[in-house]
């Protein structure tokens, strides 16, 4: 048996092994560990080959899982790919085809309008058609830099001859899968942060600047926005929150690395009262709340054909419960930023109008459209409190 015909057997046995209960990524990596005999190009070509399936959502492919797995390798790859190569030489010769071309090539009645199937559930503004095609390629590994570093990184990535694309004065795009870390100082002088992700400063620029705003992030993760917030206004009374010991980890080296030494770090579940922060202190809370994630599946495409929409439901709950208990922080005529990485309208606009039921006023409301540029998708609102 051909080398390219292990690949596919090897991908079709694990995509019948794996059931969606843990990251793809995070299954294939213990695979691989416990699997010794693959090595760095065949765990490469394989892992390829099931992100490309698990791309195609749950659309049918007529015939059994090798026809799937090698018309999703074909769709969603754009270089030339070795098993394509030996097993279907024509298809690898057109790889950089446009997709309907490829579709035609194909000859195979797939939709790729449903590979991401839940239009009617999708916030305003999102257009359903060119949002589920997007899925079908891999997006960026984007950074933004840091205020004053923009020549160190730029020079360093040419100099380690790192392909990029300028996004603009502090983003840029490099092929996912760059090892960014081994080249610059991560966090010091730029961080791995989404294009759609660093748009959300646009909403930094309505805040107030005539004095050091109290912010509170109460759900900061390892505080990818509150390192922004830093870096706009460099002056902060900041107190950052997170349900998660470990990532309050991260949060801290991240800081000190980025040289933010001044905030509050602690643990809290942000459905209940905090002790630590009083009511109508607050100036400004962000709160990058737990969600589907739906705007970033084509980072896990696994999703795609795993997701349950029950699932939307919980999240919305939960949404709601942190809401309603962290806006009650905002003093009069503070401000609360809303984030998701979600594209359903439950989880987006349905909060926006439970807090303007609230006493908030909206000032500003983005749709992200990563999609648009192999990003992530996203959704965020300014409001105001009356
Ligand atoms: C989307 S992430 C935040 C991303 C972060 N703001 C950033 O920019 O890197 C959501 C975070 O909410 C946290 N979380 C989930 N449930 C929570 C809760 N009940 N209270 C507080 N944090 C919660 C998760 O642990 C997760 O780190």
């Amino acid at each position: 048996m051909s080398r390219f015909y292990s690949y596919i057997n090897s991908a079709t046995a694990i995509i019948q092994q794996y059931n969606g209960a843990e990251p793809l990524a995070a299954f294939l990596k213990k695979y691989f560990t416990s699997n010794k005999k693959y090595g760095s190009k065949d765990r490469k070509q394989i892992s390829h080959l099931i992100y490309c399936y698990y791309r195609l959502g749950k659309l049918v492919v007529e015939g059994d899982i090798q026809e799937r797995l090698l018309a999703g390798l074909f769709l969603c790859s754009n270089q030339p790919q070795p098993i394509l190569e030996a097993l279907r030489p024509e298809q690898n010769q057109h790889i950089a085809a446009s997709l309907p071309e490829k579709l035609a090539m194909l000859s195979l009645p797939l939709d790729l309008s449903q590979v991401f199937p839940w239009h009617d559930q999708l916030s305003d503004l999102i257009d359903a058609v060119p949002f589920s095609v997007s899925h079908v390629r891999q997006p960026y590994l984007f950074i933004r830099i840091r205020p004053g570093y923009y020549k160190t990184v730029t020079t360093v990535l040419q100099q380690q001859q790192v392909p990029f694309t300028v996004m603009s004065e502090t983003c840029l795009a490099l092929p996912n899968g760059t090892r960014i870390e081994d080249v610059i100082s991560l966090n010091k002088t730029a961080v791995v942060q989404d294009y759609s992700s660093q748009q959300v400063a646009g909403l930094f620029t309505l805040l107030p600047h005539n004095k050091p705003l109290k912010v509170w992030d109460c759900c900061a993760a390892s505080g990818g926005k509150s390192i922004m917030l830093w870096d706009h206004f460099m002056q902060l009374d900041l107190t950052v929150s997170d349900i998660r010991a470990s990532i309050l980890t991260n949060l801290r080296n991240r800081f000190a690395e980025a040289g933010i030494k001044q905030f509050n770090s602690f643990i809290a579940n942000a459905v209940e009262p905090v002790p630590q922060i009083k009511d109508g202190t607050i100036d400004l809370v962000i709160a990058d709340v737990p969600c589907s994630g739906s705007g970033t599946w084509s980072r896990t495409p696994e999703q795609l054909y795993y997701f349950e929409t029950g699932k939307i439901g919980e999240f919305q709950k939960l949404q709601q419960q942190i809401v309603l208990q962290t806006s009650k922080a905002v003093k009069a005529g503070g401000y609360y930023l809303y984030i998701t990485c979600s594209v359903f309208k439950a989880e987006n606009e349905t909060q926006v109008a439970l807090l303007q039921e609230h006493g908030f006023t909206l000032v500003e409301q983005q749709v992200l459209k990563g999609y648009e540029q192999q990003a992530d998708t996203m959704f965020a609102t300014l409001l105001k409190k009356n």
